[in-house]
Order: structure tokens, then C-alpha cells, then sequence
């Protein structure tokens, strides 16, 4: 049985700091938005976690590994070197959408988003070193089926970007709600989905809703693993096989 190990990035009082004295550039922000989640990724990928940007003010961490000293010391390091502080909130569960709701609920706890005296709070609990097993965590990569040739060399880079945008909208949606999983969109055509134990079948129906709600193909690829870098490059395995195979549903243990 999977146990998630899920963290919640937030920045302190970020929506006040952006506007104080007056508004600040915008170009300047995205350029401090992006350098936070490239070091936070770095921080967490060092470690055998992945962070997904999703808000950028929020970001959503698959942490298993880390314990509260490393979450510590990234809070630390990000402090010493940026204009703005981190909150973090850590939860693990079977189901990774109830992690990151307990996690949402260690920070919301602690003040709100833009509360100034809310600074650097750390909160929950981690899973112990000697706790860890070898199926924690299930990802699942899916990836649109010929996204080259079916829009990337085809349409206008932006009508191609709203059909990728559209199949994954649906599929967060669906893996949310019929699933209990989180989708992240992580580039290009490619959509990181953290589940719990799911089987063959709940993917093939993913796929096959994705399909007849906005017409886009996904294949996918599943992987197990300790921490999510295993389970992830296990499922980018999976996916080699489905690109060879012409599969759309591979999972990596069977
Ligand atoms: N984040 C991430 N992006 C990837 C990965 N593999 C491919 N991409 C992105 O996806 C884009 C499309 O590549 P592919 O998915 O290989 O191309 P495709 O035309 O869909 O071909 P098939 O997947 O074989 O059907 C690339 O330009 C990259 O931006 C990956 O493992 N991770």
C-alpha cells in the first residue's frame, strides 16, 4: 500500500510583498518565482523528491526521504538568499490527495497566506527512515500520444498549448475526483500524476475519459518505488515501452 509523503511550499505573505511599496515589476517576479522553484527542485530532487511549481506561490512537494531537518534547512537556505521566507506543512497518507489536504491544514493552522506575523512555520510529521518501503509511492507519466505530429508540427504554438492545457485539465480533474491523485502538468506533453494504488483498469478509464470529454490520446506509464525520483523513473520506463510497444497502459511491476 502506497504512503505519500506530501509537503506544502508556501511563501509568506507573498501577495502584500509583491505590491509593497508599490507594484513591482512583473518580470521581476516571474524571474524570482522561477529561481525559488529551480532551487527548490534541486533542494528536494537531491534528496529523491519531486516539487511541482503549480502556483508558484504554492508549490506541491512529494517529499518521502526528507525529514524535518532537511525541511528545515531548506527553509533556512531559501530565508538566507531570497526577498522571502517559506511555510512548510508535511503530511503522509495511502491517499496522496488526503496528504496534501492534512498538509494544507498544518500551514492554513499556523495564519493565513498573507498574515505578517506568520513567518517560517514548519508543521507535521514525516515517515521514519526505518517506515520506508519499496512500493511508498505510485506515479504515473502520461504523455500525449504523438503530440509532434498531431500538434506541435501542425498548428500555431498557441492553439497547440490550449489542446495540451485542455486534456490536461480534464485529466487533473477526473484523477482528482474519480482517483484521489494529483496531476501536475510538467512540460511540453508530459503530466506527472502521483496516485494511490491504482490498478491497469482505473488508467485505461482515465484514458478513455480524457478521450471522449476533449478528444486528446494519452499513454502512460506507471511506476513504484521509496521515493518518487524510483517511482518516477520507473514510470519513465513504462512509457519507453508503451512509445515501443504501442501500449497505452504500462505499469512497471507487472
Ligand atoms: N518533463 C518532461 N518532459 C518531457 C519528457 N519527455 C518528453 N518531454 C516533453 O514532451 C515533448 C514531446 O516529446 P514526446 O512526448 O517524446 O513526443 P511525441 O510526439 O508526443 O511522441 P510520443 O510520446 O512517442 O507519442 C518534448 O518536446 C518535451 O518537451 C519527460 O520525461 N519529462
Amino acid at each position: 500500500m502506497t504512503t505519500t509523503q506530501v509537503t506544502l511550499v508556501q511563501i509568506d505573505n507573498y501577495g502584500p510583498w509583491t505590491v509593497t511599496p508599490e507594484p513591482r515589476r512583473e518580470a521581476d517576479l516571474q524571474t524570482l518565482q522561477s529561481r525559488l522553484y529551480a532551487d527548490i527542485s534541486q533542494f528536494v530532487g537531491n534528496r529523491g523528491g519531486y516539487v511541482f511549481f503549480t502556483r508558484f506561490d504554492n508549490m506541491i512537494a512529494i517529499t518521502n526521504g526528507l525529514d524535518l531537518e532537511d525541511h528545515a534547512l531548506l527553509q533556512e537556505s531559501v530565508g538566507n538568499r531570497y526577498p522571502v521566507t517559506l511555510s512548510l506543512g508535511v503530511s503522509t497518507n495511502a491517499n496522496p490527495v488526503q496528504a496534501l489536504a492534512d498538509a494544507t491544514g498544518h500551514v492554513q493552522d499556523a495564519g493565513s497566506a498573507q498574515d505578517k506575523n506568520r513567518r517560517e512555520c514548519l508543521e507535521g510529521r514525516v515517515i521514519e527512515g526505518d517506515e520506508r518501503r519499496e512500493d511508498d509511492i505510485q506515479i504515473a507519466h502520461f504523455d500525449v500520444v504523438n503530440a509532434t505530429g498531431q500538434y506541435t508540427d501542425e498548428l500555431n504554438a498557441f492553439d497547440t498549448f490550449i489542446e495540451i492545457e485542455q486534456g490536461y485539465a480534464e485529466l487533473m480533474r477526473h484523477m482528482r475526483y474519480s482517483h484521489d491523485s494529483l496531476s501536475f502538468f510538467v512540460g511540453g506533453d508530459n503530466i506527472i500524476v502521483v496516485c494511490p494504488d491504482l490498478t491497469a483498469d482505473d488508467y485505461e478509464e482515465a484514458i478513455y475519459h480524457v478521450q471522449e470529454a476533449v478528444d486528446v490520446d494519452l499513454q502512460v506509464g506507471v511506476g513504484r518505488g521509496t521515493s518518487a525520483h524510483d517511482a518516477g523513473f520507473a514510470a519513465k520506463h513504462a512509457l519507453e515501452t508503451c512509445r515501443a510497444d504501442g501500449t497505452r497502459v504500462e505499469l512497471e511491476w507487472e
